[in-house]
């Protein structure tokens, strides 16, 4: 019988904010609004932030943060678990309250979409707290109000992602799903804002995203050159795990600075992640696998 204390309440719900990986991200062209037009191949890694709650009959929003990355946020109502929480709150004009408690494991402003997998995981957990159903393109709504990559991030599975981040598409690639994935983040913080500005508008034609082999040879992600200007740091990441054996693909994640590495297999995987933090015993990393349906 488990120990009672290991035992979650009744009433406590439990989401995981999944990290977010783009595969490939193509940066077609700056519009008039000021938000560029993308295509990706948004994919989800099996691990990332925990995020807890009960209910508040009182009506209050409440956010405690921990773990390893928590010091690198304030629980205030610029997070995006409180923006998000109180957005949905909003629309439904409801009295219920929650107390939330955010477990960061993920690097904050890091091109894994910490911060809009953290919003996407409050509507979901408080859609299941409150009982409520919303239409699927009123939460569609909600969550692009809370930033490009979130709408992506309710559903958390592989998706081709277009127009500022709200045209989604489900999308199979045979072999991806499942396989070893190793993420490694040299420590510096980049704004999404700061590399989007340094993208030398030049479009280099549009994604494939049939196969594996077509996502290592024509894809690309267009903001690595702005942001490596940035944080030169992405470099030595990329250089070191492009050296490591077993590896399909190295590429940088969103607007970085973390990076990812597809392998073959799990031992592969384990041998890169255990000589990269020998090497560099300072950067994050985190061992895991594409998140399947
Ligand atoms: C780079 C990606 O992570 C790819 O998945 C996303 O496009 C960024 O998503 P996000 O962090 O949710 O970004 P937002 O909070 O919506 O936007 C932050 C800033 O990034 C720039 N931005 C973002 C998305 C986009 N399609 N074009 C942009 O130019 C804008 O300057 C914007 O003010
Ligand atoms: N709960 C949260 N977790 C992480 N960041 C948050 C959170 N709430 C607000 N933020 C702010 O959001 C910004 C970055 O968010 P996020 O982690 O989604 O971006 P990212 O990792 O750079 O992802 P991408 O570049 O792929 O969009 C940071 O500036 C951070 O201060």
């Amino acid at each position: 019988m488990p120990h009672p204390d290991l035992e979650a309440p009744a009433d406590l719900l439990v989401e995981t904010a999944y990290a977010k990986v783009n595969v490939a991200l193509h940066v077609r062209r700056r519009r008039d609004d000021g938000y560029h037009a993308l295509e990706s191949l948004f994919v989800f890694a099996d691990h990332g932030d925990r995020l807890e709650g009960e209910a508040d009959d009182e009506g209050a929003i409440d956010l405690v943060i921990d773990g390893p990355f928590a010091t690198a946020l304030d629980a205030g109502p610029r997070n995006l678990v409180m923006r998000a929480a109180k957005a949905l709150q909003d629309y439904l004009g409801t009295e219920r309250g929650a107390r939330l408690r955010l477990t960061k494991m993920l690097p904050v402003a890091s091109g894994i979409g910490g911060g809009s997998a953290d919003a996407a995981a409050t509507l979901r957990l408080l859609v299941r707290l409150w009982d409520v159903r919303v239409e699927p393109a009123e939460l569609a709504a909600l969550a692009l109000d809370l930033g490009s990559d979130v709408p992506a991030c309710v559903a958390s599975v592989t998706q081709i992602v277009s127009g500022r981040g709200e045209e989604l598409a489900r999308h199979g690639v045979a072999g991806l799903e499942g396989r070893p994935m190793l993420m490694v983040n040299p420590g510096v913080a980049v704004s999404t804002a700061a590399v989007f500005a340094g993208w030398d508008r030049q479009d280099r034609g549009p994604l494939s995203a049939d196969s594996i082999e077509r996502l290592v040879t024509q894809g690309r992600n267009d903001l690595e050159e702005p942001a490596i200007a940035l944080a030169p740091a992405i470099a030595d990441v990329l250089a070191m795990l492009n050296g490591q054996a077993g590896l399909t693909l190295a590429r940088m994640s969103g607007s970085g600075a973390t990076c990812f590495a597809l392998f073959d297999d799990d031992v592969a995987m384990g041998r890169a992640a255990a000589a990269i933090g020998a090497d560099r015993p300072e950067w994050w990393t985190m061992e895991t696998r594409i998140r399947s349906a």
